[in-house]
């Protein structure tokens, strides 16, 4: 198969994006990095590492001069600098020097945090992603943005660091439960909503292919995906403009991710929020109420949830207030002009946002 994508920083190739079918690949594009010969930390959650640990090792240890592991408990709840902590020690305790190469072997879960290790141990050194899940294939290997959370404040500690290769084995995805699978579809379905209104038909008329996992199909889906994610964090590494568009959805989203306590996937969240955004879009006449009931009945076929109960709208509109676009007292929320276009908009009031956060309390 030996898809590949580069992405590009400053015009320049920065680093791969390489869609195969199994492990071995890695070996060749670890040794043409020029990581030969030395230490590799992989760093992988219980479920992972149950299935994959023994494969990634086999993989790059003729390359190595160690390869070892750290493994956490699998869950948003680890992502957390007690975590980072634990990593930093075994890093230490190894030995490991500024040339030696970790490994995220993972959801991304384990990327975020390990690509948080890996710029901040002795002030940054290489890692690579291995995506195992869904979400972590089509968004958060791509693009540097690594952190973790903080009393379930979501990523509030983190860093722009860039891997020096994303490596994907789509054969992982066989593995991966079906609301895992589903929650990677929300930022999926986000990428077109914001970016490709052909992708979002697409996935819609492959609804039932995508759910049965058919090889070719997913493997389209990654790609267009990934393609997506490339090119606006090519244009924008920083999210000092319009990457923030990747964020349609999360400014509600996080809220009721961080008060749901961590207990709703990330990629669930996201739908919750993107159905609040997409509310305010239509408010705004922005997009007619077809578009609007479309966007949600595309959610609900993917097994996404639209609606959440329990949490307080005020709660949820106070939590949002520490969302990372806030600029002074200014929310940049992301609205939709038409499906496969989205905008900045920073004027958003509160009363707006209670409305639209009353649409997704049941
Ligand atoms: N950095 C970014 O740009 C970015 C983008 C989107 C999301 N994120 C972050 O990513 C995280 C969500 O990622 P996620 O949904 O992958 O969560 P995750 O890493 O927790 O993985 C989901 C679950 O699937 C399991 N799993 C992963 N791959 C598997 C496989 N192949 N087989 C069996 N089980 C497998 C994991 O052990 C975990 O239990 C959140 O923390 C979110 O904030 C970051
Ligand atoms: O890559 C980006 O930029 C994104 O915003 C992708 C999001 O899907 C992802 O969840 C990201 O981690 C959110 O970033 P944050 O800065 O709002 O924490
Ligand atoms: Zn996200």
């Amino acid at each position: 198969m030996n898809h590949i994508l580069t992405v590009n920083y400053e015009e320049k190739p920065a680093y791969d994006i390489i869609l195969e079918q199994d492990f071995q690949g890695l070996y060749d594009k670890l040794e043409a990095l020029g990581m030969n010969g030395r230490k590799f930390m992989i760093i992988s959650d219980t479920n992972v590492s149950k299935y994959y640990l023994e494969q990634c090792i086999e993989a790059i240890q003729s390359n190595a001069k160690l390869v070892a592991s750290f493994i956490f408990e699998a869950g948003e709840h680890s992502k957390n600098l007690d975590t980072v902590s634990n990593c930093y020690e075994k890093l230490i305790n190894l030995g490991f020097d500024r040339y030696d190469v970790l490994v995220a072997l993972g959801g991304g879960v384990v990327g975020d945090l390990t690509g948080f290790v890996a710029a901040t141990y002795l002030r940054g050194v290489r890692f690579i992603q291995v995506p195992t899940s869904l979400l972590a294939m089509v968004d958060s290997s791509i693009g540097g943005k690594t952190g973790v959370d903080f009393k379930a404040y979501k990523n509030m500690v983190g860093a722009f660091y860039q891997p020096k290769l994303v490596y994907m084995n789509l054969s992982t995805l066989n593995t991966l439960q079906e609301f895992e699978f589903n929650s990677g579809m929300g930022e999926l379905i986000k990428h077109g909503i914001i970016k490709d209104s052909v992708l979002y038909y697409w996935l819609k008329e492959n609804t039932k292919q995508i759910q049965a996992k058919e090889f070719e199909v997913l493997k389209e889906m990654i790609l267009r995906s990934c393609l997506i994610k490339k090119e606006v964090v090519e244009k924008d590494p920083k999210e000092t403009g319009d990457r923030a568009l990747l964020n349609f959805g999360h400014t509600i989203g996080h809220s009721v991710e961080k008060l749901m306590n961590l207990t709703l996937l990330h990629g669930e969240c996201v739908a919750i929020g993107m159905a609040a955004a997409t509310y305010i879009s239509m408010k705004r006449g922005y997009i007619n109420q077809k578009d609007y009931e479309e966007i949600i009945n595309t959610l609900k076929a993917f097994r996404l949830p639209v609606q959440v109960s329990g949490l307080s709208a005020e709660d949820i509109y106070e939590v949002s207030r520490l969302d990372k676009k806030m600029d002074s007292d200014i929310i940049k929320f992301i609205l939709l002009k038409e499906i496969g276009n989205a905008v900045i908009d920073p004027t958003v009031t509160k009363e707006e946002m209670l409305d639209a956060i009353y649409s997704i309390l049941i």
